[in-house]
């Protein structure tokens, strides 16, 4: 049996559009759009084309893009006086920098300046600490379109679901695990220094891969039906861009599995739209926008 291909292209599509949707009403209610400002230090080609279809997609939802871009030289200090202009600007609701920084940057630091309200990457240590305590926070783009992808397979009903992390970032792995745990999973964080990591998948029925190793995790890891959401974005020397997760042998035992390119990717950046409506929201005293 061949797993069911969970189509996140698709998925955030429908959310840009629900996105889309709601800033109209916000654009009345308020007298303006929503407005994010993305960040971008140095010139790294991979990093640009992703702060041009952030650009396209913020545009297409009807909300305000501002790019800043500042060279791959300043110092950690311009950086900062950067974001406390944007901290300040009412127009801006949503602040992401662009990370990898190079490497005279502290990034926990530029990270920590950000106003945890206007902080949609969900990044700041209030919003990780808020969301470790299950209140209200702006959470981490890829980790929340992960989970709206399970919510849906799943029919909503995740509780008791063995759920294994492979990865422990900040960015992906750790957010992941907390809201897997708000949904009542019993979760697993693997890890560069877990023993036996294939014995850990085999026993999930989620396997969410976020290592950044092309083809870690193995077809015959898989558990027979369990559901595998690939969060790698990976480019061979060849060009292909390919996640995590052996996908040729993987798709065969799965019962569903996110592809790569189309499945998370696309969800990050729907999210990250979701991400700047909510926090224009919060910001002006609105009720939270539903369904998202
Ligand atoms: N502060 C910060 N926040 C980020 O969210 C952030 C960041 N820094 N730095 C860079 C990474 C990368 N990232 C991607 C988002 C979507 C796709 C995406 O949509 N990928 C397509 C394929 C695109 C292609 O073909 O190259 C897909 O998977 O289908 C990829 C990569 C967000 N990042």
């Amino acid at each position: 049996m061949t797993a069911r291909i969970i189509d996140g292209k698709a998925r955030a599509a429908a959310l840009r559009a629900d996105v889309a949707g709601h800033v109209t009403h916000f654009a009345a209610r308020i007298g303006r759009a929503p407005g994010l400002a993305v960040v971008l230090v140095g010139e790294d080609p991979a990093s640009g084309v992703y702060v041009r279809s952030k650009g396209k997609a913020t545009r297409e939802a009807g909300m305000v893009s501002v790019e800043r871009r500042l060279p791959a030289d300043i110092d950690e200090w311009a950086l900062l006086e950067l974001v406390s202009e944007l901290n300040a600007d009412p127009a801006i609701d949503g602040i992401l920098v662009q990370l990898p920084l190079p490497s005279q940057i502290d990034a926990q630091a530029v990270i920590g300046a950000i106003d945890p309200a206007k902080d949609v990457d969900g990044f700041h240590p209030v919003n990780a600490g808020r969301l470790a305590t299950g209140l209200p926070a702006l959470v981490p783009c890829t980790p929340l379109g992960c989970l709206m992808l399970l919510r849906e397979a799943y029919d909503g009903k995740l509780a008791g679901l063995d759920a294994v992390v492979v990865g422990r970032s900040n960015i992906v792995g750790k957010p992941m695990a907390q809201l897997l745990l708000g949904d009542s999973c019993t979760v697993t964080i693997a890890h560069s220094r877990t023993r036996d990591v294939a014995a850990r998948v085999r026993s999930a029925d989620i396997v969410i891969a976020a290592v950044g190793i092309p083809h870690f995790i193995a077809g015959d890891w898989i558990k027979p039906g369990a559901t595998v959401i690939d969060v790698g974005i990976n480019r061979l020397p060849d060009g292909r861009l390919v996640g995590d997760v052996d996908y040729a042998a993987a798709v065969e035992v799965a019962g569903a599995i996110t592809p790569v390119p189309g499945g998370v990717g696309p969800m990050t950046i729907a999210c990250l739209l979701r991400n700047t409506l909510v926090a224009a929201c919060r910001r002006e005293g609105l009720p939270e926008p539903d369904g998202l």
